[in-house]
């Protein structure tokens, strides 16, 4: 069986703003994220992970943060490219593990509704996805509260 196992990584700095979206469910905040497209950290974190498995590149190459076609867009559009161009190539999702790094907002009471979100994106079951979250502690830029940073891992099966 042939089974490719892919990573990603994202970090996006908090700036004024009054919520945050992450695995594309919005999160009332009393801070936004910073970044080209809605920054969605989460999001991109496994799209870069499903890219990565591929060899494919990465999120930056694929849809460049100068390209004002995407100044605003919402992250959904990149997660389906990158599982779009998995199925093209014959391969279907085994699973999608996130973890979110940050001290505030609080995850938990969200995580169900953002895998809910990526099954719908994906089309894979939520059973397949998990979103689970992490304080640092305190310690270093995610616990001084200056911003978000994700991890994703994907499985991606030959069909
Ligand atoms: N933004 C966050 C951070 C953490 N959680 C949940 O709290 C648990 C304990 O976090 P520690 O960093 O102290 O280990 C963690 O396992 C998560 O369940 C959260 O929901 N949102
Ligand atoms: C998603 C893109 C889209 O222009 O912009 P950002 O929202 O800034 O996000 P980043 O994680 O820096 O990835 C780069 C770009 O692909």
């Amino acid at each position: 069986m042939d089974i490719r196992l892919g990573n990603g990584f994202d970090v996006h700095a908090f700036e004024g703003g009054d919520h945050v979206t992450l695995c594309g469910v919005r999160i009332a905040h009393d801070q936004g994220l910073k970044g080209h497209s809605d920054a969605d950290v989460a999001m991109h974190a496994v799209t870069d992970a499903i890219y990565g498995a591929l060899a494919m590149g990465d999120i930056g190459q694929h849809f460049p943060p100068s390209d004002p076609q995407w100044k605003g867009a919402e992250s959904h559009i990149f997660l389906k490219h990158s599982v779009d161009l998995a199925r093209e190539n014959g391969f279907a999702i085994g699973n999608i593990d996130c973890t979110i790094i940050c001290e505030h907002p609080k995850i938990g009471p969200h995580s169900a509704a953002m895998r809910t979100r990526m099954a719908e994106i994906t089309g894979i079951g939520e059973d397949r996805i998990s979103v689970k979250a992490t304080t640092s502690e305190r310690l270093g830029f995610t616990g001084r509260g200056e911003g978000i940073a994700s991890l994703a891992t994907c499985t991606l099966v030959k069909t």
